[in-house]
């Protein structure tokens, strides 16, 4: 795999590129990217290619997308216990999901990658002090102060080795046996057994419980279990990092982003003339693309030519996040335009995005009730369309925080400063998590 920044990955740069870092030191920038130019790939096109195919499956309405993990990565957070807790986290809700669903589920973590964050405004002022606004770790620092907000390009590298390390504990866990399906169930049993709010999905515990007994019984090879496939998703922010990871694939000749399985481009930066999709246009990975309430058919048919112009199952995933008041009436329209195209995409419900509201006590939150009844709106459009209703896409994190209020342990306004720990948006905790992944799969199986 060759880095090869003249065959294409950067002819972004003749284009507007929304929500940029403003860089001080142009120099420092271009050192930077000639060392992240000269990197090891983070993964391996091929195995970009194993997800297209899985995602192809999503797309045709033969499995089904769980993709989570932090609104936004933190340097200081790559520690064993963060990434386990939340490892184990997606793996637990993906084991519910798949048996309600009786689909495989693709798993896909916004994880070792998602550093970066496009910002509604590009200042914030606190006590009369105003300062550039945080814009993940990748660009500059959380703390308030002037010398932590300017970008610096150091951090470029810091993401890359930051990615490098969870990917390899990612990679450690679901291959090396901590991921044993077995283990992953009893961790559940667990959660129905000890918290109030799982008790109520003790029936759908005991059902996974007989069917892994039944297939026990029927001799299936306990190595099966063993192992899990998992992969990596960020949004494609900072361009300057993703193109300098960005290589030609010996085996292909064909471009891909190697700084993770999939990317994303984001509500803010998928301009139909923009540098965003021109990137995302010319590399070979899975694609993602969020779609607010303001998007219109007439946009995703555009997104459709620029970035799925062979019509791939598997190539190009809509993530929609439409509020939850919205979706009922926004996604129909949208849905039934693309698949009058004939065009195969993945569709998927991000039910966090539209669905942020500032308390009173000036913390950004969520309310997971109306993170459910997006999903259940996203169910309802589908099959009243008679579309796959492909995944859901959740900001969650396995630790206890208190960031998004309501869940079976419910979690009050005034509790959201106890561990209020978020870089940027609001995060499902642990437990609203399953709670989540239990009302999904009971809404699945009542289709
Ligand atoms: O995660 C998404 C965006 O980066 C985030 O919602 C922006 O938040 P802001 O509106 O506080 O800038
Ligand atoms: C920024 C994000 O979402 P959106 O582009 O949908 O606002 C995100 O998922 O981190």
């Amino acid at each position: 795999m060759n880095a090869n920044p003249t065959a294409g990955g950067n002819t972004w740069r003749d284009l507007p590129a929304a929500q940029q870092p403003e860089w001080p030191d142009q120099e420092a920038l271009r050192d930077v990217i000639a060392d992240l130019e000269s990197y090891p790939p983070l993964v391996f096109a091929g195995e970009c290619d194993q997800l297209r195919a899985r995602m192809g499956a999503v797309a045709r309405g033969e499995a089904f997308l769980l993709q989570g993990g932090d609104c936004a990565e933190a340097f200081d957070a790559v520690s064993a216990d963060h990434i386990r807790n939340k490892l184990k986290t997606l793996l637990q809700m993906g084991a519910v999901l798949t048996y309600a669903a009786s689909v495989p589920v693709v798993k896909v973590g916004r994880i070792a990658g998602q550093y970066s964050k496009p910002r509604s405004k590009p200042t914030e002022t606190r006590d009369g002090v105003t300062l550039p606004t945080y814009r993940g770790d990748s660009v500059n620092g959380f703390e308030f102060t002037e010398q932590a907000r300017i970008p610096d390009p150091q951090r470029l590298k810091r993401m890359y080795h930051a990615s490098a390390a969870t990917l390899n504990l990612v990679r450690a866990f679901t291959t090396g046996g901590y991921a044993d399906l077995r283990q992953v169930h009893a961790w559940n049993q667990d959660f129905v057994k000890s918290s109030p709010s799982g008790q109520r999905y003790e029936a759908l515990a005991r059902e996974i419980d007989r069917a892994l007994n039944f297939m026990h019984a029927c001799g299936t090879d306990p190595e099966e279990f063993k192992t899990v496939e998992f992969f990596s998703s960020h949004e494609a922010l900072v361009l300057d990092y993703e193109s300098a990871l960005t290589r030609v694939d010996s085996r292909t000749g064909q471009l891909y982003d190697v700084s993770g399985h999939m990317v994303w481009i984001g509500e803010r930066t998928r301009q139909l003339d923009g540098a965003h999709i021109e990137f995302a246009a010319r590399i070979r990975n899975p694609i993602g693309v969020k779609l607010g309430p303001t998007s219109t058919p007439e946009d995703a048919l555009t997104l459709i030519e620029r970035l799925d112009p062979d019509r791939e199952p598997g190539r190009l995933t809509f993530i929609t996040r439409m509020g939850a008041d919205k979706v009922r009436d926004h996604l129909p329209n949208l849905v039934e335009k693309v698949t009058a195209s004939g065009a195969q995409v993945a569709w998927v419900c991000d039910p966090m995005h539209g669905n942020t509201f500032e308390a009173a006590s000036g913390h950004k939150t969520r309310r997971f009730d109306d993170v459910l009844d997006e999903v259940k709106g996203f169910f309802e459009v589908h099959h009243g369309l008679g579309t796959h209703p492909g995944g859901i896409h959740v900001e969650l994190t396995g630790d206890d925080v208190t960031e998004c209020v309501g869940g079976g342990d419910e979690i009050f306004v005034d509790d959201l400063h106890q561990r209020y720990e978020t870089a940027c948006d609001p995060r499902l905790n642990r437990s609203q998590s399953l709670d989540l992944a239990f009302l999904v799969a009971e809404m699945y199986r009542g289709q």
